[in-house]
């Protein structure tokens, strides 16, 4: 969360001249709700059923570079649907973290001791996150232009 995969995905995409669609932003325009609202609403459990369908659907449609929500590869059906894709896994530090989320309301997973929370999702996850991915790009310290940048090398695709 917070480490730049809406901003970065959609810079990839501009840069390699193909479209950006954001599994988060389906949601929210398909439930017309905040992300926030609907955990609040209806749970997290229901959140994820939905970021499934919503991961599956996209990867259906849409052709491009697809931003995923941090918990999306909780799901083993998503990871599963996952392989085959070329997947960056953006990294930064816990500090770095706070930075970038710490004044945002909109992730109600961070709403309460941010720094802890941040900690035990990331160790309940890192795992998971290198399992799926093809290609790990640190963050720390770089603007999301040169982010992009290492992306395209990591994944040795050049811009349109
Ligand atoms: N490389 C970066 N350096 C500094 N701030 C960044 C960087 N990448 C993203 N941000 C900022 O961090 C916040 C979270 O970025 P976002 O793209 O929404 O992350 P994610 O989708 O991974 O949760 C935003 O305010 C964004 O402007
Ligand atoms: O990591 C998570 O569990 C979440 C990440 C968020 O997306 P970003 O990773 O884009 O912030 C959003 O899907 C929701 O708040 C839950
Ligand atoms: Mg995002």
């Amino acid at each position: 969360m917070g480490v730049g995969k809406s901003t970065v995905g959609r810079l990839l995409a501009e840069r390699l001249g193909v479209g950006y669609r954001d599994t988060d932003d389906d949601i929210v325009a398909s439930q017309g709700r905040a992300i926030a609202d609907i955990f609040v609403e209806d749970g997290e459990p229901a959140f994820r059923a939905l970021e499934k369908q919503a991961v599956r659907t996209a990867l259906a449609e849409h052709d491009g570079v697809l931003a995923l929500g941090g918990g999306a590869v909780l799901d083993p059906d998503t990871r599963a649907l996952l392989s085959g894709q070329r997947v960056v896994y953006l990294s930064m530090d816990v500090e770095e973290a706070v930075k970038r989320t710490g004044l945002n309301a909109a992730r109600p997973l961070l709403a309460v001791n941010p720094r802890k929370q941040w900690r035990e999702l990331m160790e309940a996850r890192r795992h998971l996150y290198e399992e799926v991915a093809t290609a790990v790009v640190p963050t720390d310290g770089r603007t999301p232009e040169e982010v992009t940048r290492a992306a395209l090398d990591a994944l040795e695709l050049k811009e349109a």
